[in-house]
């Protein structure tokens, strides 16, 4: 999946005086939790000529060079009047700079907030700047009479996204993207991208689902064609449908019995991109997620995420050796509001220090509350390797938090009611006991499974369920290969793999293993392998169905059998 092409950029007209340039990077843009995937991305921009000539979004910095010149190559720089921001951030603002030394001009549309941060960044540069309210409009002449519409989300306080009447084309930032690379500009065949869709939205909206639910309502009166997305193919076919399931994963995460509230702030980035992997951890385990950026949440909306909350988790970054001023209001906010009840955690990136952590730590511990994970210390920017290792903890944390909430609710007398006898009757449906091994990049893992079933002759094919809160489920999406290890009946792999693993563990040490032609680690113990590639996956409830092709296999003991899970009820594996 990865790809070594060089960057790029595609440019085609897509209606009516309106063109996209699509900057490509077809490997992983950065180390955040939402690129995991490995699809690269696109940073799409678009230019509207009419009367008046629009840019509306920039790409980041890695894209500059590229994009500066296919704009050149194709417009007339001097006759851009505005730059549309639908969001400002140090890496886009090094596009508008360089764009700026050539059409030192042009105005900047962006939301109030927008401006505040950009001239934050860009403090030096003279800023042609105009501030638009929701609802403004800026006529471009022929027919482009845009509207703007603000949809600020605590990750994203300026977001902003344009309605174009005449083309109908709205121009959605942030919302409905994917992170996928390809020749493909629009969404034929939508559903390929479903999978891409639903990681991208687990990891950027999902944290933040009543913002999203707020920016869906603002745009279901805008009688859209097309969604010119920021990232991925543009959503013309699939549009209808997309929304749908926007506003369904909403519901789901409004519908979550257990909560977390994510308080944090970033003044570079990095303490956000913890956030944003354990908010996803937290997530993944059916746990919903409140994050909020106190830097723009004002302190009633704090309080109300905590009270709703089973429990809340605090970041900051170190900075002149203190917490920012936010974030100590926000931690005496949290201290004054959440019972002692709640379980609590803490996080941050620092350069050399730390102060920051100490302090979220040494308060929260002093005025009683019980710790979920020892605190994570990030040296500047995460490494791939603690992207995955704050996800887990933030699984981990989900699940002693429903675990904790499970354990108030008084237990009902269930033993002689239909639904325990149903239990029961499910818990004798058998499958043979095996490990699934993955490994992708210097991220690797191992998962004992049993719900493993041969699903096809032709191709050799296999489906397994995995818990949407594995660690493994991430590795396991299309296109990616795993090896299924078949334990034998009377050796002890199973114990190994019984226990739980601490976030970050290595699940191998012990273990005689080698590797797969498909690069995944074989278990040298098991009565067989299957070199395994997924080809689709569906959602069942709160598993996975992963069906995958057998790519190749081996018997490693003739005489053994194969390992069999039985079990007494079917609400637990
Ligand atoms: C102006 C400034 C002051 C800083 N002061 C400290 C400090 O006192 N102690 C420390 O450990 N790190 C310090 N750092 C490093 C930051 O904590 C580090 O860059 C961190 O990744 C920032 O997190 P953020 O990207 O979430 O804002 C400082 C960085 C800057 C730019």
């Amino acid at each position: 999946m990865i790809n070594n092409k060089p960057r790029d950029t595609q440019i085609i007209p897509i209606s009516a005086e309106t063109t996209v340039i699509r900057s490509r990077t077809w490997d992983r843009l950065k180390f955040e939790i939402e690129y995991a995937l490995q699809k690269g991305t696109t940073a799409n921009s678009f230019i509207i000529k009419a009367h008046k000539t629009a840019v509306i979004d920039l790409p980041g910095e890695s894209f500059t060079e590229i994009f500066l010149k296919a704009l050149t190559q194709r417009f007339s720089v001097s006759e851009i009047d505005y730059v549309i921001c639908g969001h400002i951030n140090p890496n886009r603002a090094v596009t508008l700079k360089a764009l700026l030394e050539i059409a030192p001009d042009v105005t900047i549309i962006c939301s109030n907030p927008g401006a505040i941060s950009l001239r934050k960044i860009l403090p030096d540069q003279a800023l042609n700047i105009q501030v638009v309210k929701g609802g403004d409009t800026l006529d471009l002449g022929q027919g482009h009479n845009l509207e703007f519409i603000l949809t600020p989300s605590p990750r994203w306080s300026d977001q902003m996204c344009t309605y174009d009447p005449k083309t109908q084309i709205l121009y959605t930032g942030k919302l409905f993207g994917a992170h996928v690379c390809g020749d493909q500009i629009f969404d034929e065949g939508w559903q390929v991208y479903r999978d891409d869709r639903r990681y991208y939205f687990d990891c950027l909206m999902a944290p933040h689902a009543n913002q999203v639910e707020t920016a869906l309502e603002k745009l279901a009166n805008k009688s859209a064609k097309l969604y010119a997305t920021g990232h991925g193919p543009l959503v013309r076919y699939g549009l209808t449908e997309l929304t749908g399931l926007y506003k369904t994963w909403v519901e789901q995460q409004q519908n979550q019995q257990n909560r977390v509230a994510l308080i944090y702030a970033s003044a570079y980035g990095n303490t956000a991109i913890v956030a944003q992997a354990i908010a996803r951890g937290i997530t993944k385990a059916g746990v919903a997620v409140d994050s909020i950026n106190c830097e723009f949440t004002d302190p009633e909306e704090i309080k109300t995420a905590v009270t709703q909350s089973a429990g809340f988790i605090m970041g900051s970054p170190t900075l002149g050796g203190h917490a920012p001023t936010q974030v100590q209001t926000a931690l005496g906010l949290v201290i004054s509001t959440a019972d002692k009840q709640q379980l609590a955690g803490v996080f941050g990136s620092y350069g050399w220090s730390g102060e920051a952590i100490d302090l979220l730590e040494g308060k929260l511990r002093d005025a009683g509350y019980r710790f979920g994970f020892d605190p994570i210390r990030v040296k500047f920017k995460p490494t791939d390797t603690i992207i995955k290792y704050c996800e887990e903890v933030g699984t981990d944390f989900a699940q002693l938090v429903k675990r904790r909430q499970k354990q108030k609710k008084p237990k009902a007398s269930v033993s002689e009611s239909q639904s325990a006898r149903t239990e029961q009757a499910v818990g004798r449906i058998v499958g043979s006991l095996s490990v699934v091994t993955t490994r992708k990049g210097e991220l690797s893992n191992a998962m004992l499974a049993s719900w493993v079933s041969q699903a096809s002759f032709s191709p050799p094919g296999l489906t397994i369920a995995v818990a949407k809160e594995r660690a493994i489920a991430d590795l396991m999406h299309r296109g990616d290969k795993f090896v299924l290890n078949i334990l034998q009946e009377g050796k002890q792999l199973r114990k190994h793999f019984m226990k739980n693993f601490a976030p970050g563990e290595d699940r191998f040490v012990g273990l005689e293993t080698e590797t797969a032609e498909n690069g995944c680690p074989i278990l040298k113990q098991a009565l067989a392998y299957l070199e395994c590639r997924v080809n689709d996956r569906m959602e069942c409830g709160d598993h996975w169905l992963v069906y995958a092709v057998v790519d190749s296999g081996k018997v490693l003991d003739n005489e053994g059998i194969t390992a069999v899970h039985h079990r007494k009820t079917g609400i637990y594996y």
